[in-house]
């Protein structure tokens, strides 16, 4: 197939052998396929709208960033609103929706299997949309929340939140934290099954959310185990590999060889079950995603907690001057929903805010 070529505005059909393409990204004109029209043949009218990159489903450019560069896509994990609030704020690429934080945020639970799919899709689909053509979310979807066709329902409900990107374990659906001991996972077959429900469901939504694999089988089967169900998660046309838990570096540094040419997801939990390994050192690796589960829960709980202290202590919170109320709405988007109102005509923010 010819690469998408866009066309200047006023040419809306050409013959191939006179193809002269303009490649701005922002036009809305545009062939494709070219090839469909026989070398010689009378013009073809064709004329298909794509959206600029950057309207684009957020699984699209996720898809987009995975397949078309070589980066490492650095994801800090995300628990509720002001988290994600946050990551835009200072600018990542893609963000992870955890699990274990929403489990923490929403329910006040441990990361237990506690979590229902309406619990976890709900909250997805509040980060995913925070902003219009925002970063890209990846989303935890844990076992999968019950038999094949669960999966598939929660695998259309995640699409339709949304959300570009999700992990699918091999945990037993009373699953754990990965980083916590006595995991049990289920065989091979029935992970590759909940794999295929999974694919089934992107296929019949015409979409391409991100699939990412994900095994925990490492602490009770072992090393070569993950690496034979990631091979076989491959096989089966999921996007990425996630083996949950390293015990060491040179196995991730192992399985991203073993695996070149099928990206693989390193899960980073600061004293968790794996070595600490920073961005330079997976990104020197090969990994092609990273994920901070507790980029935001950890440090939310120490400042919250010092806070709480101070308080209880001295009567007073201690917050620097420069967080105000303002401030913490305008990184929930204040200025942004009050440009909507004055240019809607709206007028209760005339005299500012
Ligand atoms: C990635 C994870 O699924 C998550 O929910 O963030 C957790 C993180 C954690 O609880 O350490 C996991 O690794 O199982």
């Amino acid at each position: 197939m010819a690469p998408s070529a866009v066309l200047s505005e006023n040419v809306s059909f050409l013959p191939l052998n006179h193809v002269e393409c303009d490649l701005k990204m922002n036009a809305d004109v545009v062939v494709t396929e070219f090839n469909e029209v026989p070398f010689g043949s009378p013009l073809e009218r064709k004329r298909v709208y794509i959206p600029p990159t950057s309207m684009l489903p957020a699984s699209t450019r996720l898809q987009k960033m995975i397949h078309e560069t070589n980066e490492l896509i650095v994801c800090p994990g995300v628990y509720d609103g002001l988290s994600a609030r946050t990551a835009h704020e200072v600018g990542f690429d893609a963000l992870y929706m955890t699990g274990a934080g929403t489990s923490a945020s929403r329910l006040g639970m441990a990361d237990l299997g506690l979590a229902t799919l309406a619990d976890m899709r709900a909250h997805a689909e509040m980060i995913a949309n925070l902003k219009p053509n925002g970063a890209p979310v990846i989303a935890d979807m844990d076992a999968g929340y019950g038999g094949p066709m669960m999966v598939y329902r929660a695998v259309c409900e995640y699409i339709r939140a949304g959300v570009a990107g999700f992990h699918l374990e091999d945990q037993v659906l009373t699953k754990r934290c990965g980083h916590l001991k006595g995991k049990a996972v289920v065989s091979r077959e029935e992970w590759f099954s909940r794999l295929r429900a999974a694919q089934a469901a992107r296929r019949d939504m015409g979409s391409d959310i991100v699939l990412i694999a994900r095994t925990d089988a490492l602490q009770m089967l072992g090393y070569e185990e993950c690496i034979e169900r990631l091979k076989g998660a491959r096989e089966l046309g999921c996007d990425v590999g996630l083996l949950e838990g390293y015990a060491t570096k040179e196995q991730a540094r192992a399985a991203v060889k073993t695996f070149a040419g099928w990206p693989l997801l390193l899960n980073s939990v600061e004293n968790g079950a794996s070595p600490l390994i920073t961005v330079d050192e997976a990104r020197e690796m090969g990994f092609r995603i990273m994920i901070f589960s507790f980029a935001s829960i950890a440090p939310a709980y120490q400042a919250i907690k010092a806070t709480f202290q101070k308080l209880k202590k001295d009567g007073v919170l201690g917050t620097k001057g420069e967080i105000t109320p303002r401030s913490i709405f305008a990184v929930c988007g204040l200025d942004d929903l009050v440009e909507v109102d004055m240019n809607a005509g709206g007028k209760m923010f005339a005299s500012g805010v």
